[in-house]
């Protein structure tokens, strides 16, 4: 995936993933924070189970790392029913797709990550199998090619995206609820991390996992990364995770105090220095700095707005002046 948020120079290895599904809430009241979501989805839910049928398709739009792949094992958890995983960039054309809806069970819940990068004719097909669960399969080709309807067992879609804005109205619509997931606040990830930490029997001063929270750019993910990394100094260093252990290991990775990384710190710094703090293209200042433009578009560019670092004109991406005294940069006169 290319929009995820990173440690600098840290791959999403096997490793990662594997400590991120160990630490996954399996049920709705051990999720934490999102409480307007969980009320919601607490709610299609249960009304679904009333009615014996299987709950509305849900979107999930938000920044990566809030909790959408976990949300979606939820609602397969709190169903009773299989989870079926796959994503927008595996889904290439319809016969990626009808390969997945033909081998379905009934009532099962079909997650689709980034769904906002499926192939058009994967789409709308979706469209179909999500409205009257049927899709047309083409059997044959050339003129003898032929459309031959399947119909479908009911099935819930659970589709996940970074940038709802992309997807298709008509897609859009097919969905009975979507949920915005929101940044978290630095007590709910103390709490992810108080969490964690117990999960992985570790030993915390006071205070350190709040330190370590407030600088995780309100992101569950990450914040369960720095801890990790936070850990793995603990290890090596023979003491608890500390204050000390947390500015160390921090400093290690290059994260600073308000949570910055070092490519946050580039695009403001590129924004500023050679922009003149804009106002400029994020797309622009993603080539400048050598990223990816989904990755700050979807990553950075949330981050520094909620922190008042950048903000968005309809000219463009500008610095604000909290910027110019993080980086220690002079603002220029008026
Ligand atoms: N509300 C939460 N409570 C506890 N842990 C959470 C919560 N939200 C996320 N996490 C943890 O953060 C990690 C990342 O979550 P998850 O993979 O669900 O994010 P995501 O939004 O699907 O990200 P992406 O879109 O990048 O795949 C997981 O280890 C998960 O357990």
């Amino acid at each position: 995936m290319t929009d995820q948020p990173r440690l600098p120079e840290m791959a999403e290895s096997e490793s990662e993933l594997e400590f991120e599904s160990t630490l996954r809430p399996n049920r709705l009241d051990d999720f934490i924070g999102q409480e307007k979501v969980r009320k919601q989805l607490d709610l299609l839910l249960r009304a679904a189970e009333i009615q014996n049928r299987t709950p509305d398709h849900i979107l999930l739009a938000g920044p990566p790392g809030l909790g959408k792949t976990t949300l979606a094992m939820i609602v397969a958890e709190e169903t009773g029913q299989a989870l079926r995983l796959t994503s927008g960039p595996a889904l290439q054309n319809a016969a990626d797709l009808a390969a997945v809806l033909s081998s379905m069970v009934p009532g099962e819940v079909l997650f689709i990550d980034e769904i906002h990068r499926m192939a058009r004719t994967a789409e709308e097909m979706l469209y179909l199998a999500m409205e009257d669960f049927r899709i047309d399969i083409m059997v044959g080709k050339g003129a003898g090619a032929q459309s031959v309807p399947l119909e479908l067992s009911p099935f819930t879609v659970v589709g996940a995206t970074t940038r709802s804005g992309l997807l298709p109205a008509p897609l859009r619509d097919r969905f009975g609820f979507t949920a915005h997931l929101e940044f978290y606040q630095d007590e709910e990830l103390e709490r992810v991390l108080t969490r964690t930490a117990t999960l992985l029997e570790l030993v915390s001063e006071p205070g350190s996992l709040a330190e370590i929270a407030s600088r995780s750019r309100g992101t569950p993910r990450i914040a369960n990364r720095l801890l990790r990394r936070v850990r793995d100094y603990a290890l090596v260093h023979g003491t608890d995770i500390s204050h000390e252990a947390v500015a160390a290991a921090l400093q290690l990775y290059d994260v600073d105090e308000r949570g910055l990384d070092r490519l946050d710190r580039a695009v403001l710094d590129t924004l500023i220095r050679r922009f003149r703090g804009g106002p400029v293209g994020v797309r622009t200042l993603a080539v400048t700095v050598g990223e990816e433009p989904d990755t700050v578009e979807a990553v950075v560019e949330p981050f520094l707005v909620r922190i008042g670092m950048m903000a968005r004109t309809q000219q463009g991406r500008i610095a604000t002046p909290e910027a110019y005294e993080h980086l220690s940069i002079p603002l220029p006169p008026l």
